[in-house]
């Protein structure tokens, strides 16, 4: 296929290592072109959330329209769906044509990792209703237990019982289980879809540039998956990719709390990884 073009849904990240600025990086980086519909602005920086400024739900709606009645779209990634107005908004669209037809990945961001609320309380509900219609979800721990109602995974059993769930109890067709949050010498992802359970695992990178690494995950899923033959490979080429990155964050110095990844990481770029 020609150059795919990618869709990120999604809040902007003033300091450019999460939301749609590290979705725009990463879908260029990898080959995609990048187009963005803006949910929300923040204002972040590598230390933490002070505000957030939301896009009326109308005007995500007019973004969409706008944009899906001239560019053809291959891939979409969801991240921040700050209410559950926009929420129910991009479910319209997710289930009509032409994004139902478009590989996508919902990434269902709720609280930052510094412990700032993105999106809604009120918004799980409207959010819980998306997971059937993505391609793929994939939630941290926290995202998976609060989707399901229960108690965080607190090692790797624990992830594989919950992307299980994510798939018989709530619908979603496929699952990338996130383990960052598990801590350990390994990173640890779990992926469930109709052949089974399985688990994607790199070593850990001693790093404190882990800002938007859930955010860089879900763009480089949608970016890669319209140039590569299915969804289990794609997800293990793009965690090789994001532990590179992750250990190319070294090479950056941006902010003075958890900085951002490297996003201009070469795909065949294999420093952190064991090939
Ligand atoms: N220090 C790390 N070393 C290697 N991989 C990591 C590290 N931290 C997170 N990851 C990986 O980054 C991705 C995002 O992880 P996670 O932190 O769980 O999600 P989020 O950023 O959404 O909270 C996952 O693939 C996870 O395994
Ligand atoms: C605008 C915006 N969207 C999403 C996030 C969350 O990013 P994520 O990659 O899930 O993880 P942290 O950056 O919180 O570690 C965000 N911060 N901003």
């Amino acid at each position: 296929m020609d150059r795919p073009v990618a869709l990120t849904i999604a809040g902007s990240d003033p300091s450019g290592g999460a939301g749609i600025q590290a979705d725009l990086k990463t879908f260029h980086q990898l080959g995609a072109y990048g187009t963005a519909v803006i949910t929300a602005l923040t204002a972040q920086n590598t230390q933490g959330v002070t505000g957030v400024h939301v896009v009326p739900a109308a005007f995500v709606a007019e973004q969409l329209e706008t944009l899906l009645a001239d560019v053809g779209i291959d891939a979409v990634k969801l991240g921040m769906l700050a209410t559950a107005e926009i929420a129910e908004t991009v479910g319209r669209f997710l289930a009509a044509e032409p994004l139902a037809s478009a590989y996508s990945v919902l990434d269902p961001v709720m609280v930052a990792t510094s412990g700032d609320r993105l999106v809604d309380e009120d918004a799980t509900d409207a959010i819980r209703e998306l997971l059937p219609l993505a391609s793929v979800i994939t939630p941290n721990v926290p995202e998976a237990a609060v989707l399901l109602g229960v108690e965080p995974a607190v090692d790797v059993p624990g992830l594989r019982v919950q992307a299980e769930r994510l798939r018989s109890e709530l619908g979603a067709q496929r699952v990338l289980l996130k383990g960052g949050h598990l801590g350990g010498e390994q990173a640890v992802d779990v992926w469930a879809d109709e052949d089974g359970v399985r688990e994607f695992t790199d070593e850990r990178v001693d790093t404190k540039n882990t800002h938007g690494t859930g955010c860089t995950l879900s763009s480089a899923l949608a970016a890669l998956r319209p140039q590569l033959s299915d969804w289990p490979g794609t997800a293990r080429i793009t965690k090789f990719w994001l532990t590179s990155a992750l250990t190319n964050g070294d090479r950056l110095e941006i902010g003075h709390g958890h900085g951002p990844v490297d996003h201009f990481t070469e795909l065949n770029d294999t420093r952190g990884t064991q090939p």
